[in-house]
C-alpha cells in the first residue's frame, strides 16, 4: 500500500479585517495570510479496509502536549478531510494517518486547517486521484475557512469568509517571533465576543489596508510592521487580558510590529533581522508567561509532499 509524507505550514494574518456577522453565522473577512515555517507533517498510508484512522505524535521538544490535545476520530479535521474527499470521489480505499504536530493547537495559526489541507493532498496521492490543487479547493473550503489558503501558502488575500484566496505580489522574507500560550482559545468564542463588543456599532465592509499591500510589494519590513492589523484583537484581549502584557514585552524589546495571530492566543512579533528576532524571543521567554517561544520565517510555500 502506498505511503506519502506531506508537510504543511502554519499561517498568520498580517491584516484581519472583520465585518458584521452574515446570516450563515460567518463573518465577512478581508485578510492577508502569510504562511510561516512552522510545520505539521501528515503521513498517509492507503489501506483496503476502507477505514480512516488517525494517530497524533510529536517529536518536536515541548510539543507533546499539543499532540495530546488533538481530537481522535471524526472530530479531527484530518479525518474529516479524508472522508470528504472519499465522498466526492467514490474511492473505496481507506487511509491511516499519522500527524506529527508542531503548530500550536487552538492557537490562531490554523493547525487543524493545515492538517486538513495536508490530508487532502496526501489522500489525492495515495489514492491515485490525480486532482489538481485547484480541484481540491472546493473540498478544502467545505472543511474550514482557512483550509484553501494552506493548499497554496505564500502571501495571499482572503475574501468571503476567508476561503476565497488570491495571491499577493510580494518581496522579501520576514523574521517572526511566535509566542505560544499554554491554553488555547476557541475561534468561535472569539468571533462571538467580537459580536458582543460590536453589538452597538455599525461595521463597515472590511478592506485590506493599501499600506500593507504596498509594504509587501516593496519588501519594506518597517512599513509592514506599522501596517499590521487585526480586528479580532479587542475580542481576544477581552477573553485573555494577559495577552496585552505579552504584546507589550515584544514591542519593548524592539519589534517592528506586534499582533494577536488570528483569533489568538498566539502572539506574533515582526523583527528587523535574525539578531533582533533572537532579542525579542529572549525577552518573551524571560517573562515566564509563554508555553513556548519560536523564531519563524515567512512566507513559505503551502502543502508539499516530502
Ligand atoms: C480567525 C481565523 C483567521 O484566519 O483563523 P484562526 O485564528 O482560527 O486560525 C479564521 O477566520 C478562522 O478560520 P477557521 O478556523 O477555518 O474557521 P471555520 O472552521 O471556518 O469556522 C469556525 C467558527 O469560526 C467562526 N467564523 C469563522 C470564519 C469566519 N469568517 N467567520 C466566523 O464567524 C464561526 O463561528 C465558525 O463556526
Ligand atoms: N488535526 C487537528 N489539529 C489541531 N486541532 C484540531 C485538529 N482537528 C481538530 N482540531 C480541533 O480544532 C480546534 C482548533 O484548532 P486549531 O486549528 O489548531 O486552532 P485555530 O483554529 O485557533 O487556528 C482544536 O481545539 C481542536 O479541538
Amino acid at each position: 500500500m502506498r505511503t506519502v509524507s506531506v508537510r504543511v505550514p502554519a499561517k498568520i494574518n498580517l491584516a484581519l479585517g472583520v465585518g458584521g456577522v452574515r446570516e450563515d453565522g460567518f463573518h465577512p473577512l478581508a485578510t492577508v495570510y502569510q504562511a510561516v515555517d512552522l510545520y505539521d507533517e501528515v503521513r498517509a498510508t492507503a489501506n483496503d479496509t476502507g477505514e480512516v484512522t488517525v494517530e497524533t505524535t510529536s517529536d518536536v521538544p515541548g510539543a507533546e502536549t499539543e499532540a495530546s490535545l488533538v481530537p481522535r476520530g471524526r472530530d479531527n479535521l484530518a479525518v474529516r478531510a479524508a472522508l470528504a474527499l472519499r465522498e466526492q470521489t467514490g474511492v473505496e480505499a481507506g487511509v491511516d494517518l499519522v500527524i506529527r504536530k508542531a503548530i500550536p493547537v487552538a492557537g490562531g495559526m490554523a493547525g487543524g486547517s493545515a492538517d486538513a489541507a495536508a490530508t487532502l493532498v496526501a489522500c489525492n496521492d495515495v489514492w491515485g486521484l490525480g486532482w489538481s490543487r485547484h480541484e481540491l479547493e472546493p473540498v478544502a473550503a467545505g472543511l474550514g475557512s482557512d483550509v484553501p489558503f494552506l493548499l497554496h501558502g505564500g502571501n495571499a488575500i482572503g475574501g468571503g469568509r476567508g476561503e476565497l484566496v488570491s495571491p499577493v505580489l510580494a518581496r522579501g522574507s520576514y523574521h517572526w517571533v511566535v509566542a505560544v500560550s499554554g491554553i488555547g482559545l476557541s475561534t468561535a468564542s472569539v468571533y462571538a465576543e467580537f459580536d458582543r463588543l460590536n453589538a452597538d456599532r455599525e461595521l463597515a465592509t472590511p478592506e485590506v489596508p493599501d499600506a500593507l499591500l504596498a509594504a509587501l510589494r516593496s519588501g519594506d519590513a518597517v512599513a509592514l510592521g506599522a501596517a499590521l492589523s487585526n480586528d479580532l484583537t479587542e475580542a481576544a484581549l477581552s477573553l485573555r487580558p494577559d495577552l496585552a502584557q505579552t504584546l507589550e514585552v515584544g514591542v519593548e524589546a524592539g519589534a517592528l510590529g506586534a499582533l494577536v495571530s488570528g483569533s489568538g492566543p498566539t502572539c506574533v512579533f515582526l523583527a528587523a533581522d535574525e539578531q533582533q528576532s533572537l532579542d525579542i524571543a529572549i525577552a518573551l521567554a524571560g517573562t515566564g508567561r509563554c508555553a513556548d517561544v519560536v523564531q519563524s520565517i515567512g512566507p513559505v510555500p503551502g502543502v508539499r509532499v516530502v
